[in-house]
């Protein structure tokens, strides 16, 4: 006998539902209301009644988010979906009785805090990799959030289906929302990276009575597609979990203006689920009104349909809560009589289905001969009966016997029946396979040709973009080497500065050898006429070019403080020059980014560096700028230091001037002095040998004539040597004057 497949197999499951309880808050009042007396049973005193519930399993307000994890059962859950089922966790309660606390947890990424969704990607990739090596498997994940009757995509990036997805039912996949952005992951951080992703999109405020309260109903879904390499055979399982938006009464959370919307639409869409709870409990109701609400529809196959559901009540214990906690409850025990009718998506390779098709007509074969020899042995007996007079107990065992051969008839006629539709059913998904195979080879084939022109396009940008890298890095070249020129010209200026600043120190040292050298006259004549030269080209300055500095003095200090005029102007030019090129540089930067724009996200940073670096050039060549403009003040300064000194230089040569014609004038009187007394000793000299060589014979006289001439050679030496310290003194007051 030949068994219907597994998948066609219908087991009945009733939704789990468990009760989470938070822990009372600063913002609580006191006063609890609920108790739990065992690990099922939570107690509600309230309205001067006790209620009591009874469901999977409660979690009091000590209960660790690894303790939800595993009460809940989550891991089965992902077993479930590895084995092609679908399954969906729902959180549902009163605003900030902890929802997203127990769905998500305060951090996703911390071994104690994370929630339920983190915990279940551990869980899940660790399975997939204990999973056989013939098994592949594809992940992906869609986060949407119902917000105001719209659904939001919360994974799109660029914000483009934000808008309102649409919710569209397949009968092979179920209900899905068409056109949401699925992002494959490849490991429990990318699914968690994911999430965050979507939470910072998520539509949260802060309300009266939570800081953070969700204003929409979340729904995260993990798609696990696996294929087995050896058969062919594929298996698809969905886990979903959704985080409602909380209840709330506006009085409580004191929502006004849009809040208050928020909070009408929360509230709408909740009773809607409620609505879809009781007709589903209802047995007298026939029509389900999934399609009320947004969330209904997406939760078609989580709530009577054919996924395995789980529940999570969360509840305040508080007493000013006491009737919202009530209704949660109902809402819980409401929930918990909902039966699903979990199947697994499978579909079966073309070789498992031949194989089983040849099995029904084997075994088709062997009850067709059967019958056949059953009908001959019917016949046969019929002609023995009326061949002979049977007793009564042989007519007996004829009838038994004849009953049972039809009963026996009758149920392999139904079996063959059944076999022959399972066989025409087969039959039938073999040409489905098989047409959907040819669908599948023109659309490869079609997929080939596109891929055949993206290659083609890619082959093109590749080449473009590496057309754009060779002028990237050009313009990197040539940045370089305008900052190698800006470094330089900094350097250089830092040099011109250390000169004029030399230069300066050479002037004022100047003024001290200029006072040796005016001592010599020719020195300073020459001196005279150089700095007259000088005169003359500061009075025509436009004038002033190469030629003219090489031709004035070395030493002088106009000289020096042209030069340095001469190579501001120059170093002007030259930084105007740069400035061009800076420009040229930005420009051509510009462009290149323009053109860039669609080049890959590498070059992009490439790009944005270049920028920074043509920032920081800028920055340099304003700093160049500022040195430049302290350079010309410097200069302004040193010009005007310059001409002051040229006046004292101007002067004291004057002075210089004034002193050399009184020392010449000097020098010719104490000449003529000099000559005139030379005359004068000589007449002297003369009379005394004139007087000296008269004759002895004179004697009356003899005696005084040479006392006489003795008198007169004493006189001449007092004379000689009074003449001679007056010449020395003459001299020695010129060189004190000069
Ligand atoms: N079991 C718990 N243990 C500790 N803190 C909790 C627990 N449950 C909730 N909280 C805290 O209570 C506050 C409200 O929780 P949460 O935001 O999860 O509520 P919610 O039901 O999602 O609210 P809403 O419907 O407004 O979004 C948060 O600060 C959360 O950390």
């Amino acid at each position: 006998m030949i068994h219907a497949p597994h998948s066609n197999k219908v087991n009945h499951a009733s939704v789990s539902v468990y009760c989470r309880i938070r822990p009372l808050s600063s913002r609580d009042d006191d006063r609890k209301v609920v108790s739990t007396p065992d690990t099922k049973t939570v107690s509600l005193a309230h309205g001067g009644e006790h209620h009591t519930f009874a469901f999977d399993r409660i979690f009091d307000s000590k209960a660790t988010q690894q303790d939800v994890f595993e009460g809940v059962r989550v891991s089965r859950c992902v077993c479930d979906v590895l084995g092609g089922y679908n399954a969906t966790i729902f959180a549902y309660g009163q605003t900030a009785s902890g929802k997203t606390h127990t769905m998500e947890g305060g951090n996703i990424f911390h071994p104690l805090k994370s929630g339920v969704i983190p915990r279940a990607a551990t869980a899940l990739f660790r399975a997939c990799s204990h999973a056989p090596a013939y098994i592949e498997f594809a992940i992906k994940v869609s986060f949407v959030e119902i917000y105001m009757e719209r659904i939001r995509d919360l994974l799109d990036t660029f914000g483009r289906k934000r808008g309102n997805l649409r919710i569209r039912e397949n009968p092979n996949s179920g209900v899905y929302v068409a056109g949401c952005t699925e992002t494959f992951v490849t490991n429990e951080n990318e699914l968690l990276i994911c999430m965050t992703d979507g939470r910072k999109s998520r539509a949260t405020a802060a309300t009266g009575m939570n800081e953070g309260s969700s204003r929409s109903h979340s729904v995260f879904c993990i798609t696990v597609q696996q294929r087995n390499t050896e058969t062919e055979a594929k298996r698809v399982g969905k886990l979903v979990f959704v985080d409602l938006a909380g209840s709330e009464m506006a009085r409580k959370s004191q929502a006004v203006g849009l809040q208050l919307e928020e909070a009408k639409n929360i509230n709408r869409s909740l009773s809607a689920l409620g609505q879809v709870i009781n007709a589903l409990t209802d047995e007298k109701k026939v029509h389900i009104p999934y399609r009320d609400s947004k969330l209904t529809r997406m939760l078609q196959d989580s709530l009577g349909g054919n996924a395995k559901t789980g529940l999570i009540v969360t509840i305040s214990a508080s007493a000013e809560n006491a009737s919202e906690t009530l209704s949660t409850l109902k809402f819980g025990q409401r929930a918990k009589a909902i039966k699903n009718k979990p199947k697994v998506n499978e579909r079966k390779s073309v070789e498992e289905l031949t194989t089983l098709l040849r099995k029904a007509e084997a075994a088709i074969d062997m009850q067709s001969a059967y019958i056949n020899a059953l009908e001959l042995q019917v016949t046969s007996g019929n002609e023995t009966g009326h061949s002979g007079t049977p007793n009564g107990s042989d007519a007996e065992t004829m009838a038994a016997i004849l009953q049972l051969q039809q009963q026996k008839i009758l149920s392999l006629t139904e079996e063959l029946a059944e076999e022959q539709a399972e066989s025409k059913r087969c039959n039938k998904e073999v040409l489905d396979l098989t047409a959907l195979l040819h669908e599948k080879e023109e659309l490869l084939l079609d997929a080939r040709n596109f891929m055949e022109e993206v290659e083609a396009k890619m082959e093109k940008a590749v080449r473009e973009q590496a057309g754009m890298l060779a002028q990237n890095r050009l313009l990197v070249k040539a940045k370089a080497r305008v900052e190698e020129k800006a470094h330089f010209k900094v350097r250089e200026l830092e040099l011109r500065l250390e000169k004029a600043n030399a230069v300066d120190e050479r002037l004022r040292k100047e003024d001290a050898e200029y006072a040796v050298i005016s001592q010599g006259a020719s020195r300073s004549s020459t001196a005279k006429l150089a700095i007259e030269g000088e005169v003359n080209s500061l009075k025509h300055p436009s004038t002033l070019d190469q030629i003219t500095l090489q031709r004035l003095p070395e030493h002088s200090s106009m000289t020096k403080h042209l030069k340095l005029e001469h190579q501001h102007r120059k170093l002007i030019t030259d930084l105007s020059a740069q400035c061009g090129l800076v420009d040229q540089l930005e420009r051509e930067i510009k462009g290149s980014a323009v053109g860039t724009s669609l080049v890959t996200s590498k070059e992009g940073q490439h790009m944005c560096s270049l920028r920074q670096r043509l920032e920081q050039l800028v920055a340099v060549h304003r700093q160049l700028l500022r040195k430049y403009a302290a350079l010309e003040l410097n200069l302004g300064e040193a010009t005007k230091m310059i001409m002051l000194r040229d006046e004292r230089i101007f002067q004291l040569e004057h002075q210089s001037e004034k002193r050399h014609e009184g020392f010449t004038a000097e020098c010719q009187r104490m000449s003529a002095l000099m000559n005139d007394l030379d005359l004068k000793l000589l007449n002297k000299k003369t009379r005394v040998e004139k007087v000296l060589a008269r004759p002895r014979t004179l004697r009356g006289g003899q005696k005084d004539a040479r006392a006489h001439a003795q008198k007169a050679a004493i006189w001449w030496n007092n004379e000689l040597s009074s003449a001679s310290q007056a010449d020395l003194l003459g001299h020695s007051s010129i060189a004190k004057a000069s």
